[in-house]
């Protein structure tokens, strides 16, 4: 008997489990409100205004990235008759929520900003869901497809988790700010949207060995959102408003196609288990969406696919794609290919039970990640 008992068995044109029966929740959350562009931040007191959640605003924001547009965004609301609370949060953790929540009921707010990185946007995210108010998404820089997405990412070495919380009522994506962002960032938000080849094949495939559930239009929606990337990599330069644009487009896409799903599995699947592998296992883990593109084209690779196509998409954006340029040494990337498979055992993947250690050093090392 299928271990998913609500499905009723039908399949789609293609073989594929129809879509509306793959969620638990009924609720699928997308933004209201999308604005993008240069000098967009100073419409922040209008957009609340307009969500009727003018008042009291609780920031979560980083150490960098207050500098940035914590601090200023808070200014322009305060000129505006708003009250503003600054949080600078420094790890995503659980307990870091909880310290979040806790200084939230204090002051009461009406809704909750991330202003900053994937760590600060996943804490506001997760936070604003359980204090049960509304959260805007305000990016300093477009390196991961958290941005609209209504899931939050929490790891530890111990654990690496997806969490339900909720979609931004609103994103704010200053083009201006994040295309002066390093550009290491952007090219790391190319590398994680382009890494949505391999998680979607890897569903494909639980969905073939397993009869997971999948959803076509989630699945067609991260696709497509790689193929933005990949068909562009040309155009996608340092300081560009245009580039900034369009990388912040393929996020969107890519997190509603997560929101759809009502799960990561469209934009996380082994390249991600890799990346989490080797946060816990490198002494100076890259960046997320670096870590993650490097771990697409080894995935490519295993899955018998093009995965020279997403190699050189990866070079002309200027995403790197061997282990000494991530600064990260051959073997701790052998090492978090041999742990991958079991950061999300219930996950089914290309890894499968795992590789062998001859299997790991043969991909990295036909794949040029190793030397
Ligand atoms: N929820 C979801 O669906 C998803 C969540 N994620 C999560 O997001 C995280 C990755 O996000 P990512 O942003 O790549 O990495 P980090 O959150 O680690 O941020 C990287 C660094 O960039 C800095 N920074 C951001 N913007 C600027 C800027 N404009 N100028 C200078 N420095 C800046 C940050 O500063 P500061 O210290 O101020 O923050 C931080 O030090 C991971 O935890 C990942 O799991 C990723 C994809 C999807
Ligand atoms: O990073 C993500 C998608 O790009 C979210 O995936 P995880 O569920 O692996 O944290
Ligand atoms: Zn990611």
């Amino acid at each position: 008997m299928s271990k998913f008992k609500g499905q009723k068995g039908q399949a789609s044109g293609n073989g594929h489990w129809r879509e509306d029966e793959i969620r638990e929740s009924k609720w699928m959350q997308f933004p209201r409100e999308v604005l993008i562009g240069n000098d967009v931040l100073k419409e922040t007191p209008a957009a609340l205004k307009k969500l009727k959640l003018t008042g009291k605003t609780f920031i979560v924001t980083g150490k960098n990235t207050a500098d940035v547009a914590g601090n200023g965004v808070a200014d322009i609301l305060e000129k505006n008759g708003n009250e503003c609370f600054i949080y600078k949060s420094e790890k995503a953790s659980l307990e870091e929520v909880e310290r979040i929540v806790a200084a939230a009921k204090e002051f009461k707010p009406k809704c909750f900003l991330g202003v900053g990185s994937g760590r600060s946007i996943d804490l506001a995210k997760l936070a604003s869901k359980r204090c049960d108010i509304p959260f805007i998404s305000i990016p300093t820089a477009a390196s991961h497809d958290g941005i609209a997405s209504s899931r939050a990412s929490i790891h530890s070495d111990e654990k690496s988790e997806s969490y339900e919380a909720q979609a931004p009522i609103a994103v704010i994506a200053d083009t201006g700010i994040i295309s002066q962002a390093p550009f290491r960032l952007l090219s790391a938000g190319c590398g994680d949207v382009i890494s949505n080849c391999t998680a979607v094949l890897d569903w494909e495939l639980a969905s073939r060995h397993q009869n997971e559930p999948f959803s076509e239009s989630a699945a067609l929606m991260s696709k497509m959102s790689a193929e933005m990337i990949m068909g562009s990599a040309d155009l996608i330069r340092p300081g560009l408003d245009s580039s900034a644009r369009m990388v912040v487009k393929a996020l969107v896409l890519s997190g509603v196609a997560m929101s759809i799903a009502g799960s990561s599995r469209p934009a996380s699947g082994s390249e991600h288990m890799f990346s989490h592998a080797l946060d816990r296992i490198a002494k100076k883990p890259a960046l997320h969406g670096e870590q993650c593109a490097i771990g697409a084209v080894m995935m490519m690779y295993l899955h018998g696919g093009d995965w020279e196509k997403i190699r050189n998409a990866l070079i002309q954006i200027g995403v790197p794609t061997s282990a000494s340029e991530m600064g990260i040494k051959d073997e701790e990337i052998v090492d978090a290919l041999l742990l991958a498979h079991t950061i999300r055992p219930e996950r089914y993947t290309i890894l499968g039970t795992g590789l062998t250690p001859s299997a790991a050093e043969k991909v990295a090392a036909v794949t040029k990640v190793i030397q």
